[in-house]
């Protein structure tokens, strides 16, 4: 396939989720607002100024209203891929499959069962890899480089490779990789086609040393190897010089009255931000914190847990039950230890980036124990906008555990008798301890700042082919 006449991009991004999403709203007229989560922050920061045409998929009726009526953001080409189409992609493969097996999320005597079912959906999948894979050549350069993002878009770089065997192609993953023995489970067809489609790719990225490994040895595993493709480690960083302006800004200042309002007066802080996401872990978080207000009754009154968990994944019922679950622990830990003065849990569901900045200006601590995650930003976010320095308590199964790690006080995520103590530990470190790590790890999480990241990428992947 030639390019088309006009394909002007030297630089192309690909990923499911695009930089904005849009609302109807109920006047007809089209809001945007952010797009959630860690691919966005990091790829925000590279911007329509570098050039890069990011290619995504319409999320949403209010996005694919948006692409029908030609509203959209300069650099952004958003797909309309047909709804159906693209709930069985993103839903029933990428989010209940994919990433199910990257995060060893299963109930494995009942859960994975792949069947005629399942079959049907990932025809879905190809066939949403491939309306990316045309755009994108359409869209191409010669000799263009092409950045596809994560496990939505695994088949992507081998459908791109025949179409355009002249560009440059990376690939990313933002997850973690399952080890071998957990990857087998995938039917070994679709094994295959997932590994051999991201070996289509000139370079493969990853977050940590740790899942390029589980990588490079499922495919020993299951293809007989790499090929020609080259693997390479980018740890994401936190933008922080975006987030110390943003976090500045009246629209948070107002939220931090707010906020202090509901924590009341002089008292401790331990703050989490997340997606209402199993693998974030939010259930074990708050029975930690339940823990601790049981084993040690000194910290009632003295503390209040802030955990926000915005909404993520509503399409499917097992993210539903969660969010319903997060807020049944919440609700119960409130009536057995709440006071007319103290509610011991503030616990808010709804999206509001604003307010997630005021509640890292306030904290203490920072809990973030997910029981397996790419990198985690938030746990580089929260120590660099804290306005004390907070003690950052940090789950060993994160990426940014290998970063963070000599800071950060660590815990096993299953271990909520652990992670009590660990609560304990950092809301007790004193004052100056704590700024002088929360200085360190801010360092260390700026490392590597989004825009540094990306152009490494782009380097790496221009650079001369073995
Ligand atoms: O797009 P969603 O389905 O709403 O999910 C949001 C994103 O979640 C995942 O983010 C990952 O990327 C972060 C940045 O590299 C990383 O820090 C984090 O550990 C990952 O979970 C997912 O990989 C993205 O594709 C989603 O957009
Ligand atoms: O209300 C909020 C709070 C946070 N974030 C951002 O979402 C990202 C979450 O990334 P992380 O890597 O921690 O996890 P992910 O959600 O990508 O799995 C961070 O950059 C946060 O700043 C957001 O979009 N909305």
């Amino acid at each position: 396939m030639a390019p088309s006449p006009d394909a002007a991009a030297q630089v192309l991004v690909a990923s499911n989720r695009g930089p904005v999403s849009y609302d109807v709203q109920s006047d007809g007229t089209l809001a945007a607002r952010r797009g959630g989560g860690g691919l966005v922050s990091g790829l925000s920061a590279i911007g329509p100024d570098a050039g890069a045409l990011w290619v995504c998929a319409a999320l949403s009726d209010g996005d694919r209203e948006a692409v029908r009526r030609g509203v959209g953001e300069d650099g952004v080409r958003m797909l309309d891929i047909p709804a159906e189409v693209y709930a069985d992609a993103y839903n029933g493969v990428a989010n209940s499959v994919l990433w199910f097996v990257h995060h060893m999320l299963y109930q494995t005597p009942v859960e994975p069962v792949f069947d005629a079912e399942f079959r049907r959906r990932w025809a879905s999948y190809e066939s949403y890899n491939r309306a990316f894979a045309e755009a994108l050549a359409e869209e191409a350069a010669p000799g263009a480089a092409v950045l596809v993002q994560d496990y939505h878009l695994s088949l992507v770089p081998g459908l791109l490779r025949a179409l355009r065997p002249d560009l440059r192609i990376g690939h990313f993953s933002h997850t973690p990789w399952a080890p071998p023995e957990y990857f087998r489970m995938l039917p070994d067809d679709i094994a295959a086609q997932v590994l051999r489609g991201m070996l289509g790719a000139d370079r493969l990225g990853f977050l940590t040393e740790r899942w390029a490994a589980a990588f490079r040895a499922c495919c020993e595993d299951r293809v007989g190897g790499l090929g020609s493709t080259r693997t390479g480690v980018h740890g994401l960083g936190a933008d922080g010089e975006f987030l110390r302006r943003r976090s500045h800004e009246a629209d948070v200042e107002e939220r931090i009255v707010a906020l202090r309002e509901e924590v009341g007066a002089g008292r401790r802080t331990v703050v989490r931000v997340d997606r209402t996401e199993l693998s974030k872990n939010i259930v074990r978080g708050l029975l930690a914190y339940r823990q601790l207000l049981d084993d040690r009754p000194e910290w009632r009154e003295r503390v209040v847990h802030v955990a926000f968990a915005y909404p993520s994944r509503q399409d499917l019922a097992v993210y539903r039950e969660y969010t319903a679950e997060v807020q049944r622990v919440a609700e119960e830990i409130n009536e057995r230890y709440g006071t007319a003065s103290w509610t011991p849990v503030v616990l808010h569901v709804k999206d509001d980036f604003a307010r997630s900045l005021a509640a890292y200006r306030i904290a203490d601590v920072a809990l973030v124990n997910p029981i397996r995650d790419g990198m985690n930003l938030v746990a580089k976010e929260v120590p660099l906008v804290s306005d004390e320095g907070c003690a950052l308590v940090l789950s060993r199964e994160a990426g940014a555990f290998e970063e963070l790690g000599e800071d950060a006080i660590a815990v096993n995520p299953y271990d909520v008798s652990a992670t009590a103590d660990a609560l304990h530990e950092a809301l007790s470190m004193p004052a100056g301890e704590r700024a002088e790590r929360a200085k360190r790890l801010s360092a260390a999480a700026t490392a590597l700042p989004p825009s540094r990241w990306f152009l490494d990428q782009l380097d790496a992947l221009r650079g001369p082919r073995d």
